[in-house]
């Protein structure tokens, strides 16, 4: 599918979408060419289990370590074999629509990036319902100070998440770090196949366990306030990726996030960022291929942090 067919700049294609092609565009089991819905769902937990079980048996780990004092707020760290404090750190937020998922199935590239020397930590935020949005952008705001706290001769932290994850991750384009009392040394952020634009999310059955209010997605939508903030890092790359299968809804997100990124003036500070569109493969390859070393986004992954 080429870029035009999503829609003219400033069109809104969304709100002229009936109620179930609406729902449709957001439900990203139904656009896979080589699985049915329920298959695809499946294979994507299965995969992310097994990595998970491969991680933990195989590498040195950290596992349930505390960044906050809630319950859910326990991150997993993975290490290369060479011991060093000095290593890049690249963090992972998975997807689920903020509402399903865990972090003791989402440890999908640990293998492939802990092989080259990368610190790979994964994640757990409180979904839906037990926590709100704005909730998990904490937490994951806060996930990201205790690494920098905890690490900080890293280097560079890389943030990467998948689908509800890219969001959480893309939220920290517009973190108040000093509220933290640190500001992470970022030097990279891979958002796949996410949802940038929340309002969208609102009119189909997402919401009814995430509650939002139009208030709540606007203030939650990176893609209205991310124009507003500067990049702390002016070296600090952004990578928009989205799958070739993916709906045209998640094409025209990821899209309209890259556009929104890349017209920054120069006087406000650019991000430096690209946008990829990855053939071959739907909204859960994109990152259950991640496991695979010679994988496309895993090697674009590696040429980032060590450029
Ligand atoms: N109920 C959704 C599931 C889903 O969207 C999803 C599942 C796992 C990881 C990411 C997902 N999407 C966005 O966060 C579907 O059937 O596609």
């Amino acid at each position: 599918m080429a870029i035009s067919d999503v829609g003219l700049p400033g069109e809104v294609p969304w709100k002229k979408m009936s109620a179930e092609e609406l729902e449709s565009q957001y439900c990203p089991s139904q656009w896979g060419v080589r699985l049915r819905a329920e298959e695809a769902l499946r294979t994507y937990s299965q995969i992310g289990i097994e990595a998970t079980r491969r991680a933990r048996a195989t590498r040195k780990s950290l596992l349930h370590v505390p960044y906050g004092d809630g319950e859910g707020e326990k991150l997993d760290i993975y290490f290369p074999d060479e011991a060093a404090e000095a290593l890049p750190f690249f963090l992972f937020f998975h997807g689920g629509y903020w509402q399903s998922g865990s972090k003791d199935e989402s440890a999908f590239m640990v293998d492939p990036l802990t092989a080259q020397g990368v610190a790979v930590v994964i994640v757990a935020y409180d979904i839906a319902p037990k926590g709100t949005l704005d909730q998990m952008v904490d937490q994951v705001t806060r996930s990201v100070a205790f690494v920098q706290k905890r690490y900080p001769s890293n280097e560079g932290i890389y943030l990467c998440g998948h689908s509800a994850g890219a969001h959480l991750a893309a939220m920290m384009l517009l973190a108040n770090w000093t509220k933290h009392g640190v500001t992470p040394n970022l030097k990279g952020f891979f958002l796949m196949s996410g949802v940038f634009d929340l309002e969208p999310i609102m009119y189909t059955s997402q919401n009814i366990a995430l509650q939002l209010t139009l208030e709540d997605a606007q203030r939650n939508s990176p893609q209205l306030k991310v124009a507003q903030v500067q990049p702390v890092d002016p070296t600090c790359r952004v990578l928009v990726v989205v799958g070739q299968f993916d709906s045209p809804e998640f094409h025209r997100q990821s899209w309209e996030f890259y556009q929104v990124l890349s017209a920054q003036t120069l006087c406000q500070g650019e991000w430096k960022a690209s946008f990829e569109q990855l053939h071959d493969v739907d909204h859960f390859e994109i990152v259950e291929n991640l496991t695979q070393k010679d994988n496309v986004l895993t090697q674009i992954i590696l040429k980032t942090i060590f450029q």
